[in-house]
């Protein structure tokens, strides 16, 4: 039976429906246009908003010149608009019928221009301050998320998707920086300017006054009702919106597939599906958003209108002069703004103090515990390792290693066989601390890692992983990550160790060559090469080489196999291999079965043995 489309839209709707929250700040994917920013609500507004303050502290200076230039500009801008009360009434129509004054008005214009003036120069200079305090303050956030992600746990990795924690870096810090340049200023300003403009027209006329007030509610009450209305279109069309990133990532992060198993077809109708649910959501979340502008603006004209009528009927029957009704009339409109803006602004405050909390969670994470007082450093360590009745999970509750004991003697090879998921890796994850274990120890030169500091341990094991990283940069600096003080001699030494030299000098530039996200422009076997050449560098007496030929065919391998013999001489090493061909030579080799090792010896041995490892090499049975 096929499937139909209706079929795949309740399928794709159901499959994204669970990630919709989190997609759009996946890996690689803006904010699309006309998205709500930030993520909701924060949860303690409060604390979020209190750490957030902080760190503003050390430009405590420039912020506080900055609200000063915020209270000269809208002193100046109500002063700039009050003034044309008495240019009105002296110079235009005096109440006492007196003939108007040309050289009167241009002085009293002239004077207003220079107010307004100074109001324009101290916007200039309070924008152009927050901006340099918000960027210096994102600047200390961005460098205190990354110190902590340094020092955070592997395991910390491994539960949080790379995606969301590169949103944070992104998404999140934006928020909080058009928080910090724009938003506080205007909060602030706005509600200057209201109080400001309550006063000038009270001062004015308390009766039109009285009128105003009456209209005010009545808008905010609009215009809450309307973005209360918008609000669950505006959620609807976040999630369509992540729902539509996350189908966009997923197949640009897996067009070969999508192309080896011909499903480009497919892939178009199905976004077209979540492209146009897109479109309909936000049709309407946009359309009653919209309304809001509209909305405000017909009630602030009724007002208008309303005061005018009122104010007309005072100035014949009260004597209320018409330099005070038109001021007044211009407070009247410049009072409804601020309210407007304010009432915007504080979505975006939660935006950002979300975002805020989503930063300072990460900044609160546990880091790996620290190092112990009586930590010892290793100089000169030999290598030998001995893991003692080991048993770990990575979840405590669910045990991976059993009671794992073995013993590597400097100098050795150890290799690890077993079927896939049977624990190889997880054994070398503990000996340089990546996890720490549950019962058990692991002794380096018969002292206990937990007493060894991290970084020294570290220093000490070199490894060469499954999967290979390279960074941007040049192939010299790339192997020279294992030891940054190595000389081009001994990295290209390294390199021909590992047989990387040949392919190198065949780059466009040789070891100057650059490599780009991630060495793309190099083959898989190659970049193996150039991590178990980034390995030779170090001088780390501990070698744990995981699957580090797989990806090589088996000439380059023979051929680098006397290199490595050369680098593995003089280390002790730990070798996990599914070519069993290359892991013949081992001293020991650990055959691992659902954590525990069930055979152990060396090649010969095993193969006398005629039990799993016998079976492995001989074919008789399948490692995976
Ligand atoms: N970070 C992790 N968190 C939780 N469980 C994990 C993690 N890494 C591995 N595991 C689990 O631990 C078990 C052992 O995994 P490990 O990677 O050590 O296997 P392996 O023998 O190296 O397999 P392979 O040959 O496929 O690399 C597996 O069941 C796996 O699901």
């Amino acid at each position: 039976m096929s499937v139909t489309r209706a079929d795949r839209e309740a399928s794709l709707k159901k499959r994204y429906a669970g990630r919709v929250a989190a997609a759009p700040k996946r890996r690689g994917m803006g904010r699309g246009p006309g998205a709500p920013r930030g993520g909701g609500r924060p949860k303690s507004t409060g604390v979020a908003l209190k750490r957030l303050m902080s760190y503003l502290e050390a430009d405590r200076l420039r912020m506080g010149i900055a609200f000063f230039c915020v209270i000269v500009n809208t002193v100046a801008t109500l002063t700039g608009s009050y003034l044309l009360r008495p240019i009105i009434n002296r110079f235009i129509a005096p109440p006492d019928g007196s003939p108007g004054n040309v050289a009167g008005l241009f002085k009293g214009l002239t004077m207003m221009a220079c107010v307004y003036l100074l109001g324009v120069i101290a916007n200039y200079l309070q924008s152009r301050l927050m901006l340099e305090v918000a960027q210096s303050a994102l600047v200390r956030i961005r460098t205190d998320l990354f110190t902590k992600m340094q020092k955070l746990p592997v395991r910390f990795y491994d539960t949080n998707s790379n995606g969301d924690l590169m949103s944070r870096f992104t998404n999140d810090v934006d928020t909080i920086g058009n928080m910090l340049s724009s938003t506080l200023v205007q909060l602030f300003s706005g509600t200057l300017s209201i109080i400001g403009t309550l006063c000038l027209m009270l001062y004015t006329n308390i009766w039109l006054t009285a009128v105003t007030l009456i209209m005010i509610p009545l808008m905010l009450r609009a215009g809450g009702e309307v973005a209360k209305r918008s609000q669950k279109y505006f959620s609807a069309q976040q999630s369509a919106l992540g729902a539509l990133n996350g189908y966009i990532e997923e197949t640009i992060t897996g067009q070969k597939v999508v192309k080896v198993f011909c499903h480009e077809e497919i892939a178009e109708e199905e976004f077209d599906i979540l492209n146009r649910d897109l479109r309909e959501k936000q049709i309407r979340a946009q359309f009653l958003g919209g309304m809001m502008g509209p909305v405000m603006n017909n009630l602030s004209q009724v007002n208008y209108s309303l005061t005018a009528c009122i104010g007309g009927i005072l100035c014949v029957v009260k004597n209320f002069d018409v330099g005070g009704l038109t001021v007044f009339l211009n407070f009247s409109r410049q009072f409804s703004r601020p309210i407007n803006e304010i009432s915007m602004q504080v979505s975006n405050v939660f935006s950002a103090l979300a975002g805020a909390e989503r930063v300072f969670s990460v900044m609160d994470e546990e880091p790996e515990t620290e190092d112990d007082k009586d930590a010892v450093s290793m100089d000169g360590m030999s290598g030998e390792v001995v893991l003692d009745h080991v048993t770990f999970g990575y979840n405590p509750d669910k045990i991976i290693l059993k009671d794992i004991s073995l013993y590597a003697k400097p100098g050795q090879k150890i290799a690890f066989v077993g079927s896939t998921g049977a624990g190889k890796t997880t054994i070398t994850n503990l000996i340089n601390r990546f996890y720490d274990i549950q019962s058990g120890t692991i002794t380096i030169d018969g002292v206990d890692i937990c007493h060894i500091k991290r970084d020294e341990l570290r220093r000490h094991i070199a490894m060469v992983l499954q999967d290979t990283h390279l960074f941007t940069g040049t192939v010299m600096e790339n192997i020279r990550y294992g030891r940054l003080d190595a000389t081009d001699e001994e990295v290209i030494q390294a390199a021909k160790m590992a047989s990387a030299h040949s392919f190198i000098m065949r780059l466009p530039k040789g070891y100057d060559t650059v490599l780009e996200s991630d060495g793309a422009n190099l083959s898989q076997g190659q970049r193996q090469l150039l991590n178990i050449a980034r390995a030779a560098v170090s001088r780390a007496p501990i070698l744990i080489l995981d699957e580090a030929t797989s990806s090589v065919d088996t000439r380059t391998e023979k051929h680098i196999e006397q290199g490595m013999d050369r680098l593995m001489a003089e280390r002790t090493t730990f070798v996990i291999a599914h070519r069993l061909s290359t892991v013949r030579n081992a001293n020991a080799i650990m055959v691992l079965e659902n954590g525990e090792i069930i055979e152990r010896g060396d090649h010969e041995d095993l193969l006398k043995e005629k039990g799993r490892y016998y079976r492995l090499y001989t074919g008789m049975a399948e490692l995976n």
